[in-house]
């Protein structure tokens, strides 16, 4: 190699001014947040860290900011190593297609960085803790190759501390539990049957979870779990207190329906079945929040009075809620996780069921707690092809069962299929089965651009199969009460009802929220739509059949992110005697009580809302429609993943639509897995000093 070769590769390995000088470090902050790569509150941290300690290196200030961004990706922590192979990932660089601008860019200004020099500037830093860090109070955490704001360090902490102390001590089961479960189950023909393995696994710990896909039975398997609970206590004269929750309104109005249905159909005596609670509220209600504060009322001080608490769509809760959770739930209660582990994260920081559930498919059950297994149920786990476990190694595990079988999606149901190819990550095989069209329940349709009639025929659904939208407006329209009908006649709330229900029968599912596909921009195209078409009398501002999605909570509306109402034209009661009832548009919102109960609510009072003809997968977790169509963007982007491809799917009921405009963008979805970094599933879980 020549001289001035050589020359020339080191001063390419030299390190840039902005990982050496903390002044020239902001101003390449100040860059990025101009470019939107970076948020504001990303620069402040770092900001504050050289205002408290104006000796504070640039690499520590760095690292402070992408901490601090990564949490605003779900991630807990900043993965040191996972950053200097793909540097590019630690800001929200723009899509492909579109320009980055001038400013130099994370791979460039780590480049030359290696591991070790990046952990040693941490290490020495006077803002990190890193040895023994729960003696420190700094504002900083590192673990090895993992750097973590103290607040979420502490979080995960706090769940890896208590579920290790509750999986380390077991509940006794009662004598009987061989024969209560065999009656629970009776006529079951799966071999071996999850559900039964599941509920079995669930009544010994004082921690458990229970995964599986759509239909796979979680409900089922928990109702009957409550039932195999429940009925000694209640023979003993002391009935357990039941909790049930779910992260959102909308999945906890969804559990409280089919766990009412399922209660009734329980093979036990009413004495039993009465003492099993059929409604769920939010984790928020039942922690009982405190409004503009991140503290709940129930906490290690003042804990939450209940012997078995069970959580449904736990893929949506977030670390942080997690943490909440265990520390009001006093040790001597039983925990139940239920959900879909291959599902979407919370939009929060941490996938604390994916995290948890990383080895749910491979069983790893120790010799003694397979043996305890087949004993209880009476089956074998021989056809089972689990991999064997340790009891110290996988404590976690132990504890842990995977439903395998979809009742709802079988062989023959080309919604099950698609989404057991997308979860593999097959987009290959995915692809085949969308363009085959041996399902009648999948299809796929190509966009040539935003106004392209197969988007308005699909959306209108004019011929209401799949439903499209006109579906619940003509309910609105046909289904009006008489002009006559006093306000307090129940008509008005049937009616509303009736609107709601068939507005769930479709739904646009987006990927992303700018762009021609993005949420924003299909909303406004839809709304002007179905305007165009007469089936809505107005395409801005509040209008009749306007759909709305409540995007802050409101608690003394008592109102949450994520709930949907719409907005009608009834009859409202006279303000004054004499005075006559007028016509006034409300947004109807459901109760979630079970009940069908619907509220109305003056548009002017409500918090912030979006239209939401099209909403965004994230927001949909929870809920499911007849048919869903996921719209995939033109441009490939990091957010767009199997996890999201696969959590639109199992949104649909009966019918799923993939609409794109560029089909690699698909295959290289289907291709992709969300990498959430956080410590919750690198270290076995440790025994309480
Ligand atoms: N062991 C079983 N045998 C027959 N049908 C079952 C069994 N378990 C569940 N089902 C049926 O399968 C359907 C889905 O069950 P369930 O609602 O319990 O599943 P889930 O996993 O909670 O579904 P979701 O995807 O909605 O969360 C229901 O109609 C239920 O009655």
């Amino acid at each position: 190699m020549q001289g001035d070769q050589l020359d020339l590769l080191e001063a390419t390995v030299e390190p840039l001014p902005a990982l050496l000088d903390s002044r020239e470090l902001m101003s390449l902050l100040d860059q990025w947040q101009d470019n939107g790569w970076l948020r504001a509150l990303d620069r402040a941290l770092a900001a504050f860290l050289l205002e408290q300690e104006p000796a504070c290196p640039a690499k520590v200030l760095l690292s402070a900011a992408l901490v601090s961004h990564q949490l605003g990706h779900g991630h807990v922590c900043l993965n040191l190593r996972a950053t200097l192979e793909e540097p590019d990932l630690a800001l929200s660089l723009p899509p492909e297609g579109e320009e980055t601008g001038a400013a130099l860019l994370p791979s460039q200004l780590l480049g030359g960085l290696q591991l070790e020099d990046w952990q040693a500037a941490l290490i020495t830093s006077a803002v990190v803790d890193s040895d023994q860090p729960e003696q420190g109070s700094r504002p900083l955490v590192l673990v090895g190759e993992r750097l973590y704001l103290r607040r979420y360090w502490q979080y995960e902490r706090q769940v890896v501390d208590t579920l290790g102390q509750r999986l380390r001590q077991p509940l006794p089961v009662s004598a009987d539990m061989p024969e209560r479960l065999a009656a629970l189950f009776a006529g079951s023909e799966q071999s071996p049957d999850w559900q039964r393995l599941a509920c079995a696994l669930a009544a010994r710990g004082r921690f458990s979870i229970i995964t599986g896909g759509p239909g796979t039975g979680k409900t089922t398997t928990v109702v009957r779990l409550l039932a195999l609970l429940q009925a000694p206590a209640v023979e003993a004269g002391r009935p357990l207190r039941i909790r049930l929750a779910a992260p959102t309104g909308k999945a906890a109005a969804r559990l409280t329906e089919s766990i009412g249905r399922q209660v009734g159909a329980l093979p036990v005596d009413a004495t039993i079945r009465t003492e099993i609670p059929t409604e769920v509220s939010t984790l928020h209600r039942l922690l009982g929040s405190l409004p503009d504060s991140r503290h709940f009322r129930h906490n290690a001080r003042n804990p939450l009075a209940l012997d078995v608490l069970v959580i449904d769509e736990a893929s949506m809760i977030d670390l942080e809620m997690m943490a909440c959770v265990l520390t009001a739930l006093p040790v001597s209660a039983r925990l139940v996780l239920l959900g879909d582990k291959d599902q979407l994260a919370s939009v929060e920081a941490g996938a604390v069921l994916g995290d948890l559930c990383a080895h749910a498919d491979e069983g790893r059950y120790s010799a003694e707690t397979r043996a305890w297994l087949e004993q209880v149920s009476g089956q074998s786990l021989d056809a089972a092809e689990l991999e064997p476990g340790d009891s110290d190694q996988h404590l976690l595990e132990q504890q842990t069962a995977m439903l395998r079988h979809s009742h709802r999606f079988g062989r023959d149901s080309g919604i099950g299929e698609l989404a057991r190819a997308v979860n593999r990550c097959d987009a290959e095989a995915a692809r085949a089965l969308l363009r085959s069209g041996a399902f009648a329940d999948i299809r796929q349709r190509q966009l040539a651009h935003a106004g392209d009639p197969a988007f308005a025929a699909l959306v209108a659904g004019l011929d209401a199969n799949p439903a499209g939208y006109a579906s619940y407006l003509s309910v609105l329209r046909d289904g009006r009460p008489a002009a006559t009908a006093p306000a307090d006649d129940h008509a008005w709330i049937d009616w509303a009802r009736t609107i709601l229900t068939a507005f769930d029968r479709f739904r646009l599912l987006c990927a992303v929220r700018r762009g021609d596909w993005g949420v924003e921009a299909v909303n406004q195209r839809v709304a002007s739509l179905l305007h165009r078409r007469g089936l809505l009398p107005a395409e801005h501002g509040w209008y009749e059949g306007r759909p709305v999605l409540i995007t802050r909570n409101d608690y003394s509306l008592g109102l949450m992110n994520g709930d949907i109402g719409i907005a009608l034209r009834i009859r409202e009661p006279a303000l004054h005697t004499g005075e006559s009832e007028q016509f006034a548009l409300r947004v109807a919102f459901p109760r979630n009580d079970g009940a069908g109960g619907v509220r109305f609510v003056l548009p002017s009072r409500l918090p912030e809302v979006d239209t939401v003809f099209a909403m965004t997968v994230h927001k949909s977790q929870g809920s499911e429609f007849e048919h869903a169509a996921l719209l995939l963007p033109a441009a490939r982007n990091p957010v767009l993943t199997k996890e999201l491809v696969y959590t639109a799917i199992t949104r649909a009921s009966a019918h799923f639509t993939l609409l794109e405009s560029r089909p690699e963008v698909f295959e290289q979805a289907v291709k992709r897995r969300v990498r959430r970094f956080s410590g919750l599933n690198l270290q076995p879980l440790p025994e309480r000093g």
